[in-house]
This record gives structure tokens, C-alpha cells and sequence, in this order.
């Protein structure tokens, strides 16, 4: 038998590559890509999956691909057919191409190769190369052709092409995005998410709600937590999400889903716009769902909801009364005054907004929460986003799948269908997914099942996420493939007023059309939740004389967000503007080595403070660059004078050692302050 590559192999079949690279993956045999041999065996075992029945010789294969051409269908049979018969009529060799006459028109999908469209265009590959390079492109045989290099040479043979968009069947979004037509859509509950300031009454208020309204006419009704809940105002339902503030809001937006749709941002009445509340407007405002501001606490004595407004204004939010546009509701979460206001409110946003949904398909939705029960095995909160769920269902939730066994309501009722925008907790997946991944309904138990198994398969191949995040090494790469109009930028600084001044720095930058987009400006360390609106905006962090906490250092690696950390405004804005002309200069990047702890200070005259430390992280070297941080603040930039253990000068110190340190020229050092020590290293080019 010939050798027989991949994508000869396809052809044959009329299956795509990727469909038969797939099929390798997941027998686990191992090919570079489409243009690798295959064995006789391997083709023996490819064809029990793509060999055509005999009987079945004249009927298109169910087909894994759908082909697309500006939204339509595009038929295959056709094509089908001739392969067929040119298989038949020339048994399977390679058929003659300087024999056969150009074709009017050839379709493919994503690239080919030199080879590939000379072979499809029935040419000499020499023959392409030299149109090529009468082009002025000079390629080789097997080198990859984008679309519009395949369009240029069609034209120059006259040959009409076509292509086709390979439908990936185990991304959800395939499925969650598929468009019900208008007349199917009906009104369905909004979903709303509380967020504010830390004790401003966030909790307080989704209690008060749920104590009130859930429980009400439910006879010793038993509630229970399962992350999200629903109540009626008059007869028109809520759902309300269980888990106050916008870290959870965000991390899932930013794996792709979007459940909220109306935020509601409580800000104390005594205590007014603070940090958070300020983080909260603007992971709203970056989702792009309506605010409803709830002024809470309005039984306290120092109550002064006018100052709220006033502050509020400076975020473009501005109530009705100032001629703004913004719904404010007063509370008291904890007398329970002015909830059925805010209810009200939220009825009337989600009148305007008709938020809808076809109940009648199979459903699609997001996990709230997720968790291993001892009794019960995996156990998860499901919230409906569109169709309507059904014990038995088969379905695919992140990269897990399985059956509803059974299902509970937020009122602990079993239940056998859950329509649009509502929460429930089924058990009956084969493991626990997380919350913020997807699930879609299959009609077909056994697509559901070869879907969730490819799907976990990948995720054991390739680690969550792919690199789709902005870094500012691959921006310009993004401006230039048109993919980037916009820059999103987080800027942290140690204060406000650097952060706005930056922000109004490096909104002037304007390079070739593409603007700088502040998402959030605030002082302080850089945070976690600073780090998942990033990912979830992709956008890139810059914190000004501020370092990143811990934990918002590991979600920034696991996430691939690309922090930016500097002293001077100037090295940032030339920085970014470097960056979107790419004209970054690369080549040295910081490695961060290790910190220590200042655990005590001694002063020793001639010698000034020395930093009695213990390593809690990495190491200490001798010859490292240091900075001193005090509260994610950085005090200092500097060498280390001495370092030694003990009495002896040392050159390195690890993680769980004791040490002391002198900084060059400095002394300033308190109990508690962090030594960061880095070493600025090449960055080796791929
Ligand atoms: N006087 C008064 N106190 C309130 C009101 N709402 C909440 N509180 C009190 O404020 C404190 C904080 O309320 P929480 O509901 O825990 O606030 P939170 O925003 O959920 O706080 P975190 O969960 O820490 O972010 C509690 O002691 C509440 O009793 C209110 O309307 N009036």
C-alpha cells in the first residue's frame, strides 16, 4: 500500500484533518499534523470510524464539520460523490494531476499548504510557488498558506474558492450560542448579583430578601444554600446569586460566563463610596450589565444618602433627580425597609431590558457552585440560561458530563424541570466542575458522553486556558492581525492621585488607532480580584510603586495576566507605547528570586539598620537587587550591602532561614517590611 498522509487520508475519507487528527488524538496514536504518514495499520484502525459502509457508499458521512460561508450551509454531497467516483475510477491511486483540468472552484478550511492546494487545484506544486513568487512571496512546498494568500492564487487561476468554518464539537459555546429564532424567545426571570464595600450589607440584604419573600406562604419551608435563589414581587420571579461580592461575579465572567443581569451595588449610607464599592461599580460596568445602587442602612443616625449620590456622580452614576439616569433604592437591610422598593426596581430594569429565553429546547446554563458530597458524590448548583433542564437529561458541565439523577429547588423541593433562570442542584455528574463552566444539554446520551469524554480528555492534554490573554510582549502581534482596538488596563498605584494621573497619561497615548481603556484605577496592592477583572476584561495590570499580594500572584500565573510593575509615570507610558508600536524591547525581564520578613531591627552605628529576616519564600542572594515593601507599598529600590547568617557573610540564604540584611545607603526599615530580591534575567525567544 502507498504511504498515505493525513491529509490525503481525509480526503479520501471526505473528512477534514483536524477530524482525523482528532481521531489519532483519541486513539492515541501520535502525529505531528496533517502532513504525517500513516502506517498501514493506523489507516486500518481510522478506517473502522471513517470507512464508508458498503451500502452506503452514495450517502454523505454523518458529518463532523459543518461548512459555513457567510452563514450558509454549504453541501458537501456533491463533492462527496466525485471523490467517490474518481476513488473508483482510478482505484484508490493518486490520481494523474497534470491530466486533470483546473477545477472551478476548491473549498478548505482554516489553511493548506503549498502541496495541498496545488494538489486541489490539480497543478505542480513548482507551479505555485513560481505564481507565488511572481506574487513576491516565496515559499516552500509544505510552508502554510493563509486564506487570502489561497484566495490570490485561486485568482490568478481563475478558481473560485470557498471555505469552510470547521464546527469544533466539543466547544459548548457551538451550542450555547445557537440562535433561537425571535418567535421562540419568551420573558424569563433576571438574575441579579449584590456586590459593594466590605459590611456595607450585602450579606444582610440577600438574607433579608430571601427571609421575607422565599419563605413566605411556604409552610416551615426549608431553605437551604445552593448558591443562588428565587422570589416573586409581585407575581414576577428574581433569582437572586448567593454569593455577595464581585470576586465571584468576576471569576466567572472571566471564564467566559456571563449569568448576571442586573448588578445591584449597596454602599452604607454612613459610611459612603469606598474602594470596593468603586471595584464593584467598575467589574459591573466591564460586564456591561444596569446598576441599581441600594443605599443601605438608612436607620443609622449618621445616614446621608444625598453624600452617596453626590460621590456616586463621579462614577457616572447620577440619580434621576440630577438628571441622571441611575435607579438609587434607600434600605435598611436589617429593619427590612425598602426591600419591596428595591424588588420593585428590579422588576422595572428587567421589564426594559426583557431578558429572554426559549424554555422549549434543551437547556444550557452555568454552574454556580460545585462540591463532592460523601453521600451524594458530585453535587452542583446549575443555573438555567436558556431551556429548560429535566431529570434524565443527559448533559456535558465543563469537562465532566453524566445524567440528572435528581433535582432540588432553592427551597430543598425536588423538582423535574427547571425553566429559564432557574437555580438548581443536581447530582449525577461524573465528577465535580467548577463554578463558572458551562453545561449543555444533549438529546443524544451518547453525544453528550463522547463530548464530556473528549472535552477532559483535552483538559488533561492541554492546562486550563489557552494563551488568548493580552501580554504586552504579543500586543502588537494582536494590533496588527486587527484583533486589538482597544488596550484594557487595571493601574494600582500607592495613591489615588497616581492612579489618576497615569490613567490620564496613558489615555493619551494613540498609536496607529488603538487607544488605551482604563477598566479600574485604584490605590492599594495589587489584588486578586484586580487580577481576575483583568483576565476576565483581558487586560494588562500596571501597578505603580505597588507590588502584588501572594494570591494575586499565583491567579495572574494560572490566568496569564501580564503584570506590569513600575516606579516612574514616564517608563510606563513608553512602556505601553513601545508595546503598540512593537518596538518592546525584550530582552532583560525581572525574575523575583525570593522574600523575606523583617522580624527585627537593629541599629549599629557605622553599620545603620540591619534587617534581622526570615526567608519565607525562594531565596536570598547576596548579589540580587532588593526592594523593601511596607503594606504592598514599595519604600525602596536598592542593593544588599551584607547578607549573613549569623556572623558570617553568606551568599545565598533559602526559604525557612534566618538572616540579616543591610540595604546600600538605606535604613529606613521597620518590623514586618518584605525584602523582595530579584534578578533581572534574558528572556530566551522561541
Ligand atoms: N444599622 C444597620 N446595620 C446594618 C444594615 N445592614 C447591615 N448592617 C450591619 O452591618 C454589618 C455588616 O453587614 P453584612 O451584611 O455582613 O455586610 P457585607 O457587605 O455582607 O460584609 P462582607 O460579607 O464582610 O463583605 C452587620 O453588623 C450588619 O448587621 C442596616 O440596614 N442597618
Amino acid at each position: 500500500m502507498a504511504k498515505m498522509r493525513v491529509y490525503e487520508y481525509a480526503k479520501e475519507r471526505n473528512v477534514s484533518s483536524k477530524e482525523v487528527l482528532t481521531k489519532l488524538g483519541e486513539l492515541k496514536i501520535e502525529v505531528t499534523n496533517h502532513m504525517s504518514t500513516l502506517t498501514d495499520e493506523t489507516k486500518k484502525n481510522l478506517d473502522k470510524v471513517f470507512a464508508p459502509s458498503k451500502d452506503e457508499t452514495s450517502k454523505p458521512k454523518a458529518n463532523k464539520t459543518k461548512t459555513t460561508k457567510k452563514g450558509d450551509h454549504v453541501r458537501k454531497g456533491k463533492q462527496n460523490n466525485q471523490n467517490q467516483k474518481r476513488n473508483q475510477n482510478q482505484g484508490g491511486q493518486r490520481p494523474q494531476r497534470q491530466q486533470k483540468p483546473t477545477p472551478e472552484k476548491i473549498t478548505f478550511s482554516g489553511s493548506l499548504t503549498v502541496a495541498e492546494l496545488a494538489e486541489k487545484l490539480n497543478k505542480d506544486s513548482s507551479e505555485i510557488i513560481k505564481k507565488l513568487m511572481s506574487l513576491g512571496v516565496m515559499a516552500t512546498k509544505n510552508q502554510d498558506l493563509d486564506a487570502d494568500s489561497i484566495e490570490l492564487i485561486c485568482g490568478e487561476f481563475n478558481v473560485e474558492v470557498e471555505e469552510e468554518v470547521v464546527v469544533d464539537e466539543t466547544d459548548l459555546d457551538v451550542y450555547i450560542n445557537e440562535e433561537d429564532a425571535p418567535e421562540n424567545l419568551q420573558i424569563r426571570p433576571s438574575v441579579v448579583t449584590i456586590m459593594g464595600h466590605v459590611d456595607h450589607g450585602k450579606t444582610t440584604l440577600l438574607d433579608t430578601i430571601r427571609k421575607t419573600k422565599v419563605t413566605e406562604g411556604e409552610a416551615g419551608g426549608i431553605t437551604q444554600h445552593i448558591g443562588a435563589y428565587q422570589v416573586e414581587e409581585n407575581g414576577k420571579p428574581i433569582t437572586f446569586l448567593d454569593t455577595p461580592g464581585h470576586a465571584a461575579f468576576t471569576s466567572m465572567r472571566s471564564r467566559g460566563a456571563q449569568v448576571t443581569d442586573i448588578a445591584i451595588i449597596v454602599v452604607a449610607a454612613d459610611d459612603g463610596v469606598m474602594p470596593q464599592t468603586v471595584e464593584a461599580i467598575n467589574h459591573a460596568k466591564a460586564a456591561e450589565v444596569p446598576i441599581i445602587v441600594a443605599v443601605n442602612k438608612m436607620d443609622k443616625e449618621g445616614a446621608n444618602p444625598d453624600r452617596v449620590k453626590q460621590e456616586l456622580m463621579e462614577y457616572e452614576l447620577v440619580p434621576e433627580e440630577f438628571g441622571g439616569e441611575t435607579i438609587f433604592v434607600h434600605l435598611s437591610a436589617v429593619k427590612g425597609e425598602g426591600i419591596d422598593d428595591l424588588l420593585e426596581m428590579i422588576v422595572l430594569v428587567s421589564e426594559v431590558e426583557e431578558f429572554k429565553a426559549n424554555p422549549n429546547r434543551a437547556a444550557t446554563g452555568t454552574v454556580i457552585e460545585a462540591q463532592l458530597d460523601k453521600g451524594r458524590g458530585s453535587v452542583a448548583t446549575l443555573l438555567v440560561q436558556n431551556g429548560t433542564l429535566n431529570v434524565g437529561d443527559s448533559l456535558v458541565v465543563g469537562n465532566t458530563f453524566g445524567r440528572v439523577r435528581a433535582m432540588v429547588n432553592d427551597i430543598g423541593r425536588r423538582v423535574k424541570t427547571a425553566p429559564p433562570s432557574t437555580p438548581v442542584e443536581i447530582t449525577g455528574l461524573s465528577d465535580v466542575p467548577e463554578a463558572g463552566d458551562r453545561f449543555v444539554v444533549f438529546e443524544d446520551e451518547k453525544k453528550a458522553r463522547s463530548v464530556g469524554e473528549a472535552r477532559q480528555q483535552r483538559k488533561i492534554v492541554e492546562n486550563r486556558g489557552d494563551n488568548t490573554k493580552v501580554s504586552l510582549d504579543d500586543l502588537f502581534e494582536q494590533i496588527k492581525q486587527g484583533e486589538m482596538k482597544e488596550i484594557n488596563v487595571i493601574i494600582k498605584a500607592d495613591v489615588q492621585g497616581s492612579a489618576e494621573a497615569l490613567a490620564s497619561s496613558l489615555q493619551q497615548i494613540d498609536v496607529e488607532g488603538v487607544k488605551v481603556k482604563i477598566i479600574h484605577k485604584g490605590a492599594g496592592a495589587v489584588t486578586e480580584s484586580d487580577v481576575i477583572l483583568a483576565s476576565a476584561s483581558n487586560a494588562i495590570v500596571v501597578g505603580f510603586n505597588v507590588r502584588p499580594e501572594p494570591n494575586a500572584k499565583r491567579t495572574a500565573e494560572t490566568e496569564k495576566v501580564d503584570i506590569r510593575l513600575h516606579r516612574i509615570i514616564y517608563k510606563v507610558m513608553e512602556e505601553i507605547e513601545a508595546a503598540m508600536k512593537g518596538m518592546l524591547d525584550p530582552e532583560f525581564e525581572e525574575k523575583v528570586i525570593g522574600q523575606a520578613e523583617v522580624r527585627e531591627t537593629f541599629k549599629v552605628s557605622k553599620v545603620g539598620t540591619i534587617a534581622g529576616s526570615y526567608v519565607i519564600d525562594g531565596k536570598i542572594t547576596r548579589n540580587s537587587s532588593i526592594r523593601l515593601i511596607r503594606d504592598g507599598v514599595v519604600q525602596t529600590e536598592g542593593e544588599i550591602d551584607a547578607l549573613k547568617r549569623y556572623k558570617d557573610d553568606v551568599k545565598e540564604v533559602d526559604k525557612g532561614y534566618e538572616c540579616g540584611i543591610t540595604i546600600k545607603n538605606f535604613n529606613d526599615i521597620k518590623e514586618g517590611d518584605i525584602i523582595e530580591a530579584y534578578v533581572m534575567e534574558e528572556i530566551k525567544r522561541t
